[in-house]
């Protein structure tokens, strides 16, 4: 009788050891499953702080990248900017030492030089067109509509009158070399007509008063250009007769228009203007380049054979097409030096009269 209680036992002690090993295998499992979760979770935070890192770190490079390179270029851009302005502002004061010494001092290697730092800064700045006739082709009717759409125009053939009036240096040459006779009767001024007679018919005596002319128009052609190039314009055009002929105009100039005519218009439209004979006519015309040569090296021409209404319809057009090619040419770029080299005038003319 004492066998069933043993069993009961048994069974008691191996339930309570699978209840312990159930219990055991279930803490296991929950340990396990914690440590899982516990590992995804640091993994997914380490991921996620990872992430956001990098993240910022790229937005920080970037923003850094993005501000150095707009530093760079604004620095870039303002040390080229005040470079050239106060190259621009050195160059204007010394030019000016060379103007008001070329002034005080009639020194020809300081004018030499003047002339060609005026020519290098035209070249630079001003767009030049230049107008070429034979003589009475029609290029005062030209100059005349450029004058009415404001742009200026340099006439040579006025300049050339000015520089030999009374007073003027090359006014006592041609009186020199010619003799009172060359005078008009009231002594007030040279008898041009008489000058003319005299070199249009000898090649000799043309080149001599060319050659005591000639600089003087060029420096009045240069003061004309500086002045347009200080006030900021953009397209000069200079009305150059014999630009052939003396050839130093040439290195300036953008544009060469030529207004020809037939040797018949010119001297039929000669003897009607000036009342000169045909042979007075034939001679101002030989004396110059044969029209046809000045077409053959023109980059526009201009024919004045027909209507003057054909004629003006031509230029017109033509200054039309001059004007949009260079009517931004530069202009903003050297007013503002302009103004700097008329402020260098002032103050190197004080200076110099210290
Ligand atoms: C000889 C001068 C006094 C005659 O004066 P005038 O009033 O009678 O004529 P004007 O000056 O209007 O000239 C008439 C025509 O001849 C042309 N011309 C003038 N000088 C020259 C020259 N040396 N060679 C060729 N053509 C000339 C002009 O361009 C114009 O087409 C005058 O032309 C003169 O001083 N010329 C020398 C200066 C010069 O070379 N000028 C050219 C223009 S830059
Ligand atoms: N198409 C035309 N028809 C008729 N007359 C004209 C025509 N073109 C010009 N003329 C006249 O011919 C003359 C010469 O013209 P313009 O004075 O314009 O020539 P220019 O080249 O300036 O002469 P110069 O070289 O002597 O200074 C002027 O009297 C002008 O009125």
């Amino acid at each position: 009788m004492s066998s069933p209680p043993q069993h009961a036992s048994t069974r008691r002690q191996r339930c309570s050891i699978l209840s312990l090993l159930i219990t055991f295998s279930l803490f296991i499992e929950i340990i396990i499953v914690v440590v899982i979760v516990v590992v995804i979770t640091i993994i997914i935070i380490v991921v996620v702080v990872v992430v956001v890192v990098v993240v910022v770190i790229a937005i920080i490079i970037i923003i850094v990248v993005v501000f150095v390179i707009i530093v760079i270029i604004v620095v870039v851009v303002v040390v080229v900017v005040i470079t050239i302005f106060v190259v621009i502002v050195i160059f204007a004061f010394f030019f000016l030492i060379f103007v008001v010494a070329s002034f005080i001092v009639v020194n020809d290697v300081i004018v030499d030089v003047m002339i060609i730092v005026v020519v290098i800064i035209i070249i630079v700045a001003v767009a030049v067109a230049l107008i070429v006739t034979g003589i009475a082709c029609g290029k005062s009717t030209v100059t005349a509509e450029l004058e009415k759409r404001g742009i200026p125009v340099v006439d040579c053939d006025k300049l050339s009158r000015k520089v030999v009036e009374p007073g003027h240096a090359v006014f006592d040459k041609i009186v020199k070399k010619h003799g009172e006779d060359i005078l008009l009767p009231d002594k007030s001024g040279l008898d041009r007509q008489k000058l003319g007679d005299i070199v249009f018919k000898d090649a000799e005596k043309r080149r001599e008063l060319t050659a005591m002319v000639g600089p003087a128009i060029f420096m009045e052609i240069t003061k004309a250009l500086l002045y347009n190039f200080a006030v900021g314009t953009s397209l000069v055009v200079i009305d150059a007769p014999t630009l052939y002929e003396t050839e130093h105009l040439l290195y300036l100039v953008s544009e060469v228009i030529v207004v020809a005519a037939s040797q018949e218009t010119q001297v039929k439209r000669i003897k009607e203007r000036d009342g000169l004979t045909e042979e007075q006519a034939m001679d101002r015309i030989k004396a110059q380049m044969p029209v046809e040569e000045k077409v053959k090296r023109a980059d526009i021409v201009i024919r004045n054979d027909d209507s003057l209404e054909s004629f003006q319809k031509q230029a017109n057009e033509v200054i039309e097409q001059i004007e949009a090619k260079y009517k931004y040419s530069l202009f903003v770029l050297w007013s503002l030096p302009g103004i700097a080299l008329i402020a260098s005038i002032i103050v190197g003319a004080q200076f110099l009269r210290r």
